[in-house]
């Protein structure tokens, strides 16, 4: 299996370009169900989990074919489709779930395997289901599928109160409503800028969204969409990924297509932490101001607040920052597995349930470790970069996930990294 290995690194200068994002265009895909004519992104990241989904969707009675290097992709679901989504494929990335509202609204039923748990908790799928529900389906779990069905064959406008702003269920419900009968309200609902990004692509398709990027998205619901083409939003995942690593290595860093709207909560804590932040008209450039970092407490939340696909990465960081930080992870209860991995390092981390006390160490030592989830994977090619000697990351398919070209654009800007292929 190969293993990325890195080396301590003095001070980065250059241009990161960021891509296209990875929780964006695994939602707009299973938007293609929604339509017999065709749907053209732009944009779109180059990823195992985008290969996945392309799969899945084949596997319904799609057509995807990946043109530009795999940065566009033309997708088409005409006619008759498959309504089956098989667990050998579902199993392998908890989005797949985002075609049953899709499937739900097109064909009136779908059978959806359960993606079921994974390394970051058990991430149950109550508030989709719930939700699909008050707009009519009847939906049961049997052999490890949910089997859904619309009541009178198709689905209906509800309003829906979420317990918790699901990113997910916000999708899937947001995908189904574009068809249902009627006004579909959600209230609590996810603000993610992926959810913005999906009801722009959702109504060049002729949808009738508003409300999206706030807590209450009103959907009326169409007879048909038509096709459309879309740019995918910047990865602000990936973004605040790189802007770590000037923040960590010292030196000045642009990550081109960067905007501070998409990680504002982030960057406020980059600033209490000593890094500085600007907005240029390409992308945002980020330096380490003078003096030793400082140690920040952090919270992760829904957007607009602090994201915890970004906490392992800022852990990362806060291993070196002078006193004690605490970080509370509020969004999964297991996810704090990169910590042991950064202990072997020399970090001093407290966990306890879910918070972890970083205390900051002046120096981090290389050591070989191994990436457990996909941000984790990248905390500890960070953290490898601010420790003395040699770090070998292995289970590397992890970070294949979500990080394209990861070694071409970090050695792009002097860091020391590289890519061994193992048997
Ligand atoms: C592909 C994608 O976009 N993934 C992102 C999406 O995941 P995902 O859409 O799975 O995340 P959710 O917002 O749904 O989950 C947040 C929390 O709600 C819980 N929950 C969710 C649904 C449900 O029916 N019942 C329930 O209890 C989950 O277990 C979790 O504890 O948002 C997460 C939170 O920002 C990110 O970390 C993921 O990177
Ligand atoms: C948790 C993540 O992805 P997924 O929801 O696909 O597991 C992530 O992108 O950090």
């Amino acid at each position: 299996m190969d293993q990325i290995i890195v080396k301590g690194n003095g001070p980065l200068k250059g241009q990161i370009p960021i891509a296209g994002a990875k929780n964006a265009c695994l939602t707009l895909m299973p938007a293609t169900l929604l339509s017999e004519e065709p749907l053209t992104l732009t944009n779109a990241p180059r990823l195992s989990d985008i290969r996945t989904m392309t799969q899945l969707l084949q596997s319904l009675g799609a057509e995807v074919t990946s043109m530009q290097d795999g940065k566009v992709l033309a997708m088409a679901c005409h006619g008759e489709i498959n309504t089956r989504a098989e667990y050998d494929i579902v199993r392998k990335m908890r989005a797949s779930n985002l075609v049953l509202g899709p499937l739900l609204a097109r064909e009136g039923h779908a059978e959806v395997s359960l993606p079921g748990g994974c390394a970051i908790g058990s991430r149950p799928m109550d508030i989709h289901t719930d939700g699909l529900a008050r707009m009519g389906a009847e939906i049961e779990l049997r052999d490890g599928y949910l089997h859904a069905k619309a009541r009178g064959g198709s689905l209906k406008g509800a309003v829906i109160d979420f317990p918790f702003a699901s990113v997910g269920a916000t999708e899937n419900i947001l995908m189904a409503a574009t068809l249902a009968k009627g006004t579909t309200v959600i209230n609590n609902a996810a603000r993610e800028p992926e959810i913005v990004d999906l009801a722009t692509c959702l109504r060049a398709m002729g949808a009738q969204i508003e409300g999206d990027g706030t807590s209450t998205i009103e959907v009326q619901g169409v007879d048909r969409l038509h096709g459309a083409t879309h740019r995918v939003v910047t990865d602000r995942i990936e973004l605040g990924t790189y802007m770590l690593a000037p923040a960590i290595c010292g030196g000045e860093v642009e990550c081109l297509g960067g905007r501070i709207d998409l990680v504002g909560a982030f960057c406020e804590k980059l600033d209490a932490a000593g890094i500085s932040v600007e907005q240029t008209p390409t992308g945002l450039k980020v330096a380490r101001k003078n003096g030793r970092l400082k140690a920040v407490n952090v919270t992760t939340e829904p957007f607009p607040g602090f994201p915890t696909d970004l906490q392992a990465q800022m852990m990362a960081l806060l291993c070196t920052a002078e006193g004690t930080s605490v970080l509370e992870e509020k969004i999964f209860e297991n996810r704090f597995m990169h910590a042991p991995e950064l202990m072997r390092m020399g970090a001093k981390i407290d966990v306890h349930g879910g918070t972890a006390k970083v205390t900051g160490v002046g120096k981090l030592r290389g050591a070989p470790v191994m990436a457990t989830d996909l941000r984790a994977s990248v905390s500890l090619i960070l953290a490898g970069l601010a420790a003395e000697g040699e770090t070998v990351v292995s289970r590397v398919y992890h970070l294949d996930r979500g990080y394209e070209h990861v070694v071409r654009k970090l050695s792009g800007v002097g860091a020391r990294i590289e890519r061994v292929h193992g048997a």
